[in-house]
């Protein structure tokens, strides 16, 4: 209703006053969407549930448990997406479908969000999966916020975090995408290079994401994050609505760039997406070889450290300081960065809400330094003291 523009929903909001606002333009649940938002996630469940998987081992974690995880993301995201293209191929869906649906998708997703939370606070107290890995910050806010469980499971290997985080919000990313695009092809004719830069640039990271998913069991968000609204109502609300933005945006709004414009933000993007890769790809080596592998040609460099579980056991670790690893302690953030300001820019410079991804991804990855660190530093102790000294900034180098 407001082209997207921040500044004129504001005035709107000034003008009717906050009730006749939302009566007017908060969207409204549909029972057939909500419907078919439950087909969605039960199609997902299966497919992480039935379909054949290798099973992968996650990292200790600090009750000293081990786990294995179903890593079937890939043919998950190939099979959705194929059938999501035959149906609208052979005319049984309209690609569009999700745009046109969008408000009343996003009600759903709430709800959706907020029960799953819920769940997740119950069960913590009810029926925990590892209960000496539960986490009670001793304030009920904090702990529905932040989660209780840091590996909450049904049955062996039905993990809620890691499909969760992973599927239903991810495979959605470059579905919604797809379906803004044929949205902006019904409603003006045509397809706009920003729109598929900025849908190139999705489809890349959320491919990335499915062929590491093995990689992605040593990140923060399973190793360290609890399960609560933080993951649950971000991956199945904030992530498919604020990380699709940009071509939410465009595909109302097109935005016109010469075939140079286009490439400078597709190769700055597709440089970040190479840095932040490379910078994941040799933490992840070093420490699946136990430091034993090269880095640019070169022995890694590492330092031993220890560290122990709540069990009082101790185990030994490692932390990388050669390669990326030893220009800047967080070099990966600064490659998704620049991946994600690329990704806002194709919607140009006259409009802030498209640009809510890169200000998000900023925010949180400066607060995820500050947390890390703070986590690192008690858990590695003088390890980590020495650690800093080597490798003193933080994730520019030089600047930060
Ligand atoms: N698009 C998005 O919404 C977001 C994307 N991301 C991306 O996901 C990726 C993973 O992020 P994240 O999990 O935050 O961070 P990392 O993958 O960098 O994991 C940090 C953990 O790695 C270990 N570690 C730290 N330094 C070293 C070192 N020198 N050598 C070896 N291990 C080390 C520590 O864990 P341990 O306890 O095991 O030692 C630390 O807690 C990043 O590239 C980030 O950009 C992140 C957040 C949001
Ligand atoms: C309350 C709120 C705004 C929560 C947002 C939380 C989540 C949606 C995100 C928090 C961390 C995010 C991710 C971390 C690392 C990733 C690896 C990358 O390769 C793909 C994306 C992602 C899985 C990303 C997805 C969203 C989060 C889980």
């Amino acid at each position: 209703s407001f082209y997207g523009s921040l500044s004129a929903a504001y005035n709107a909001l000034l003008d009717f006053g906050p009730a006749n606002f939302f009566l007017l333009y908060a969207p409204r649940p549909d029972f057939k969407v909500t419907l078919g938002y439950g087909v969605w996630i039960l199609l997902q469940v299966a497919l992480y549930q039935f379909l054949p998987s290798k099973l992968s081992t996650g990292q200790l974690t600090p009750a000293g448990n081990l786990l294995k995880y179903r890593t079937n993301g890939l043919l998950a995201w190939i099979i959705t997406h194929v059938l999501f293209l035959t149906l609208s191929i052979f005319g049984f869906l309209d690609p569009a479908i999700l745009a046109r649906h969008w408000e009343a998708l996003l009600v759903t997703a709430n709800i959706a969000g907020f029960l799953l939370t819920g769940l997740a606070y119950a069960k913590a107290h009810l029926s925990p999966t590892h209960e000496k890995d539960r986490k009670f910050s001793g304030s009920i806010m904090y702990d529905v916020y932040m989660g209780i469980e840091l590996n909450p499971r049904i049955g062996k290997y039905f993990d809620f975090k890691l499909f969760t985080n992973g599927r239903p919000g991810i495979v959605a990313w470059t579905l919604i995408d797809f379906s803004f695009i044929a949205y902006q092809y019904q409603t003006h004719g045509y397809i706009t290079k920003s729109i598929l830069v900025s849908t190139i640039l999705h489809t890349i990271y959320v491919v990335d994401f499915f062929i590491n998913e093995d990689w992605y069991l040593r990140t923060i968000d399973i190793c360290h994050d609890h399960f609560g609204f933080y993951l649950a109502w971000g991956s199945l609300v904030w992530l498919p609505a604020v990380y699709t933005l940009q071509t939410q945006y465009l595909a109302r709004n097109p935005i016109l760039w010469s075939n140079f414009q286009a490439a400078a933000i597709l190769i700055t993007g597709i440089g970040g997406y190479i840095l932040f890769r490379s910078v994941n790809h040799q933490k992840d080596l070093v420490r699946r070889t136990k430091g034993i592998c090269n880095l640019w040609g070169a022995p890694a460099k590492v330092l031993r450290v220890k560290y122990q579980t709540n069990d009082g056991l101790e185990h030994d670790s490692l932390l990388l300081f050669s390669g990326w690893w030893g220009l800047a302690r967080h070099v990966n953030y600064l490659g998704d960065l620049i991946l994600s300001y690329s990704m806002c820019a194709t919607c140009g410079f006259t409009h802030l809400l498209p640009w809510t991804y890169a200000i998000f991804m900023t925010i949180l990855l400066i607060h995820r330094c500050w947390r890390d660190e703070e986590r690192c530093s008690k858990k590695y102790g003088k390890g980590w003291e020495e650690y800093c000294k080597r490798v003193r900034w933080v994730i520019v180098p030089g600047i930060y």
